[in-house]
């Protein structure tokens, strides 16, 4: 019996039985006594039966279809919780949140079950899982390719305040009811060693690579599956593991360890995710996860490739990868190498095939994130791809001498090696010397990559520099997260829009009437309530939903300026406590935010915000007025209820450092209004909601350039602001801190003798004039609620939808898969 929305058969009892059959054959529980976690693992495996089945079914359909795919290269996939997802987009919410109460149980309890697979950092990872979503959604043949972490990013807790950090094992000891393994995909992937030459009976040279090492690369499946739509697509994760795990012989002699050496050496290889955001971080182990990943990926496309009865020559024709980052650049010399070595091309046709098979996504123009790996470091771990950069780096120079000849300043620029101490390989230059397609994240950060980052690459390859601006998937961040928002949506312009999300624009007729008004902020306030309900739960704190909740959840970095909002709290700390005239509205200020666990003042920064948050919260003279809350552990799961309950939306990053920012989609279209700098993506969302909609401040990109060239001194606004002066002397004054601890004046030391490199202090009076305005605008609740409803109307262009369709129509030229 099929309902409105729901493409999937669906037949309650047998799937209640499939659920009891998991319990029981599965996980070994007795149905009387089973936990909540095994309800919720078996009703994962029974749903992941459907799922797989399909999955299966989509992969003949592409074969079939002998048509282009996809292949999404990416060391992060932030996917979040599936279970709840994937029965939005299986059109089953209802049908199985009916089953699991006949069987005795809340749907959202067991939902609550799942752990995230936090298998990313940021927005990065959670992009590439937004955009698998999208694929799926409009049926355009794809692969996700990944790495199995044992461990996903740290779990992090405060003890006093300071950040700690947890492994973060997110396998349940019963594994994870929606992976599947491929054994049959399963690869071999080499390290070390040395090459040797030899010639073929033509007389013909070849290099040959003899790896000292082999390792094995196992496959796992994550099924994404089309938002209602019967098809199913593989986000591929590879586990890495010893081909031969244990030395029987080694154990016989007493050498127990020896007896597993192989396979602790190879566990480690995807034991962890490297927790590190917009950061370079040039470890051996990493560089090999890199490499492995690609290995194993470039293996799998040629081998599915070959069996789809293909010639190795018409790969590019078939087969187009996306290189998330420089993260696995690796793969270009990668397939050079197997092009070359296995399959016996000559350079030019194996190169011919290289360059119109990849593209490359830059995520950052952060100097500090811009990966390079040592020449040695390369060469010892992969001799023969150093071989394969060398030779194109060569070719690379040619063209660069054809092109300014004579003019070593842009061949040392623009060379894939950098000279120096020691020879460094540029993986940014390599991938834009390689790929057919670069592009930014953003408008504004494209025009940055072109002019600021590549300007000769954009000149020496025209047209290939472009840009497609990010999106967020509207079934995760806005039908499942917010499902009240969304019904009334429905209501008012029907049930399509989750799939075309630019028909939100329909809903900018209601934005004064005062009936749906109302309604719209009825939904916010339930939101806020809800979230207020876990905060007292998890964080025993009591906050008042009135209260404006003012939101910034994102990776803790200087540049995003977490430490400009904390100075805010503090002026209005110090005005509430100083000035008998000054009158707030109440505000709660809500952080979320990890740091890598290397970055010591980012590791400050939350430390000063929760000191803060204890003596504020906790403060009677300041009557309820100011609240702050840093939620810990954020990740997927804790963004869908924050999110949804966001008044405000922190965007306030230093103009030109955010290259776009996903976090400012997903609160504009539940309904926050943006406070932020014109960076990154702001500039568009400004675009689509209007001026009036949106408060923006600060310093643009060349302001901040313009400042830093002449010579930017943060004491002269630190002697000329009483305001900006009176919130950094609270940061020394053990105010906050009775321990010694130096948080505090290592950011006092940062923002003035430090320099200020994230000019705080340049743009404090216009952020804080901004806060006025939405102290004053929150006041009038008939003009805030239009412009919230307005901001929801508005950014439908944000849909991941639409980055995958300019990617697929500019860079990647598939067709959907036919019915
Ligand atoms: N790495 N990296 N880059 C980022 C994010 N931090 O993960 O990628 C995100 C996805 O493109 C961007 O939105 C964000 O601005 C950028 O900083």
């Amino acid at each position: 019996m099929k309902k409105r929305g729901q493409t999937q058969q669906f037949d309650k009892a047998s799937f209640k039985a499939s659920v009891k059959k998991h319990l029981v054959t599965t996980y070994a529980q007795n149905i009387e006594t089973a936990s909540d976690k095994h309800w919720y693992l078996a009703v994962g495996k029974a749903l992941a039966e459907i799922s797989t089945g399909n999955l299966l079914e989509t992969e003949k359909r592409i074969a079939n279809a002998q048509t282009r795919s996809v292949n999404y290269f990416s060391l992060e996939f932030l996917i979040g919780r599936l279970t709840g997802n994937n029965l939005i987009s299986l059109g089953l919410y209802e049908q199985i949140s009916e089953a699991v109460t006949e069987l005795g149980f809340q749907l959202t309890d067991l939902l609550e079950q799942e752990r995230d697979p936090a298998l990313g950092n940021g927005g990065l990872g959670r992009l590439a899982a937004c955009f698998m979503d999208s694929l799926a959604a409009q049926e355009f043949p794809s692969v996700g390719y990944g790495l199995h972490y044992q461990y996903g990013l740290f779990q992090q807790s405060f003890l006093n305040g300071h950040q700690i950090e947890f492994p973060d094992a997110w396998r349940e000891a019963e594994g994870y009811p929606w992976e599947v393994q491929r054994p049959e995909l399963n690869q071999f992937v080499g390290l070390y060693g040395d090459v040797s030459s030899y010639t073929d009976d033509e007389g013909q040279q070849h290099r040959r690579w003899n790896p000292a090492v082999t390792l094995q690369g196992i496959a796992w499946d994550l099924p994404i599956i089309g938002y209602q739509n019967q098809s199913v697509f593989p986000l591929r994760l590879w586990e890495c593991r010893a081909p031969v795990p244990f030395n029987l012989a080694k154990f016989n002699d007493g050498d127990y360890v020896g007896a597993q050496q192989t396979q602790i050496a190879a566990g480690n290889v995807t034991k962890i995710l490297y927790p590190n955001d917009n950061h370079d971080q040039g470890k051996v182990l990493r560089l090999t996860q890199q490499y492995f990943h690609c290995a194993c990926s470039i293996a799998d496309i040629i081998c599915r490739h070959l069996k789809n009865g293909h010639e190795i020559n018409s790969l590019s024709k078939f087969e187009a990868i996306q290189l998330n980052d420089t993260h696995p650049t690796i793969a270009i010399p990668e397939l050079m190498r197997v092009l070359l070595d296995d399959h016996q091309l000559s350079w030019d046709d194996a190169w011919a095939i290289v360059s119109k098979i990849f593209a490359y996504t830059n995520h950052t123009l952060l100097p500090e994130a811009l990966e390079t790996w040592s020449e040695a470091l390369i060469g010892e771990l992969l001799p023969r791809h150093l071989e394969i950069i060398f030779e194109i780096n060569h070719r690379l120079m040619v063209q660069v001498e054809a092109k300014w000849p004579g003019n070593n300043e842009i061949k040392r620029k623009l060379s894939i090696i950098a000279e120096g101490q020691s020879r460094m390989v540029r993986m940014a230059n390599l991938c834009v010397a390689s790929t057919y397609a670069v592009n930014g994240v953003a408008a504004l950060h494209s025009e940055l990559v072109k002019r600021d980052l590549f300007p000769e690459f954009d000149e020496l390859f025209p047209g290939r520099l472009q840009n497609v601006t990010n999106g967020i998937t509207p079934r995760r961040w806005l039908k499942y997260c917010n499902p009240q928002l969304s019904a009334l949506i429905s209501e008012k312009i029907g049930t399509e829009w989750p799939a075309h999300l630019e028909q939100l624009e329909a809903i900018a007729q209601f934005a004064t009437n005062t009936q749906f008004q109302q309604r719209f902020a009825e939904i916010k306030k339930q939101n806020k309530q809800r979230f207020a309900d876990w905060v007292a739960e998890n964080l025993d704190i009591e906050l008042d939903t009135n209260a404006i909740f003012d939101v910034q959840i994102k990776r803790l970095h200087e540049y995003k300026r977490q430490h400009l909002n904390l100075l805010h709290i503090l002026s209005l700390y110090h005005r509430l406590l100083n000035d008998p005239t000054f009158d707030m509205h109440p505000r709660v200020f809500i952080f979320a935010a990890k740091a890598a666990p290397g970055y010591a003042l980012a590791k400050d920064i939350i430390y000063a915000i929760n000191k803060v948050a204890d003596k504020v919260n906790n403060d009677p003279r300041l009557n309820g007025k100011l609240k702050v809350v840093f939620v810990p552990d954020y990740r997927v799961s804790l963004a869908e209820i924050i999110i949804p309950a966001a008044d405000v939306s922190e965007q306030i990053s230093t103009a030109g450092k955010e290259a776009s920012g996903t976090g400012n989609m997903k609160l504009a279209l539940n309904g926050a209004l943006t406070i932020g700098t014109m960076d990154g993506a702001n500039v568009e969302i400004r675009e689509e909601v209007g001026d009036d909609n949106i408060f923006i401040f600060g310093l643009l990109v060349d302001d901040v350039e313009k400042l830093k060239s002449e010579g930017y001194n943060p004491h002269t606004y630190y002697e000329q602001d009483s305001l900006l002066k009176a919130s950094i002397d609270l940061l020394d004054n053990n105010e906050f801190d009775a321990t010694d601890c130096a948080a505090f004046s290592n950011i006092r030391h940062n923002l003035l003798e430090g320099g200020d490199p994230y000019l705080v202090l340049a743009d404090f009076a216009d952020y804080v004039n901004a806060h006025n305005c939405i102290d004053a605008e929150y006041r009038d609740q008939t003009q805030w609620v239009k412009k919230t409803i307005l901001n929801t109307a508005l950014v439908g262009k944000f849909s991941s939808d639409r980055s995958i369709r300019d990617y697929v129509n500019n860079i990647w030229h598939l067709t959907a898969l036919p019915k």
